[in-house]
């Protein structure tokens, strides 16, 4: 459901790996909550990477479990420990973030995108809205119009415009695994390590 790897020696690599969209089921949730643990707590790891496996960052609560009772640890105490962790944590975000798989990435201190990528927060199409803190993230990075626009409507936007808006740091054409880890090694002072 994850994959956790050292590289360059000091960045730890987090994985999302539940086909076909890696969406955010229990099993998902619950093994990232660990990872992410084991990479704070781990003196030789200086950063953390979290990606998705097979060109898709995240698609959002599983959409699988919705007719079963919620298991699992809930989504935001988890958000909570990735962005109150002291080592940078960066979003690498290739097909899509959409939903909770957006809130992860804004709970992350740094977001880098590819270009085909698109962000978005489909929830109010589902009758619901976003509950794991992209309501108040979000209009901290973007400002409060922009943000109702995305969560009222459900649009997905592209990557060149989350960047314009504020929501990426850095957009690139390239593997973008491999740019955020080097963008990791950046934010702790060790780039081309
Ligand atoms: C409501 C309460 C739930 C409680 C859960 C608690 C944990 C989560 C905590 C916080 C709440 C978070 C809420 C959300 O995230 S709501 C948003 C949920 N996500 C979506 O609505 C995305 C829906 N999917 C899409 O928009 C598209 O499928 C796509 C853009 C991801 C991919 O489009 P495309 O490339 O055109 O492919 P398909 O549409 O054909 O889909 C391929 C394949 O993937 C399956 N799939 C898509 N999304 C999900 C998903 N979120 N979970 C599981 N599976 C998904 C889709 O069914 C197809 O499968 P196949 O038919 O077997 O091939």
């Amino acid at each position: 459901m994850t994959r956790y790897e050292i590289v360059k020696r000091s960045v730890a690599l987090i994985t999302l790996t539940n086909p076909p969209v890696n969406a955010l089921s229990s099993a998902v949730r619950l093994a990232l909550s660990k990872n992410v643990e084991r990479a704070m707590g781990d003196p030789e790891v200086t950063a953390v990477v979290i990606c998705g496996e097979n060109g898709t960052f995240c698609g959002g609560a599983d959409i699988r479990e919705f007719s079963e009772p919620l298991q699992g640890p809930p989504l935001l105490p988890l958000l909570d420990a990735v962005e109150a962790g002291e080592k940078p944590v960066v979003a690498a975000i290739e097909g899509v973030a959409l939903g909770g798989g957006f809130e992860l990435a804004l709970f992350c201190h740094y977001r880098v995108a590819h270009y085909k990528s698109r962000l978005g927060l489909p929830e109010v199409t589902l009758g619901i809205l976003p509950a794991a803190g992209a309501t108040q993230r979000l209009p901290r990075l973007i400002g409060i119009p922009a943000s109702l626009q995305m969560i009222t409507t459900g649009q997905h936007i592209l990557a060149q415009e989350a960047l314009k808006l504020g929501i990426l740091d850095q957009v690139t054409q390239k593997n973008v695994c491999e740019v955020a880890v080097e963008f990791a090694l950046g934010a702790v002072g060790m780039s081309g390590a």
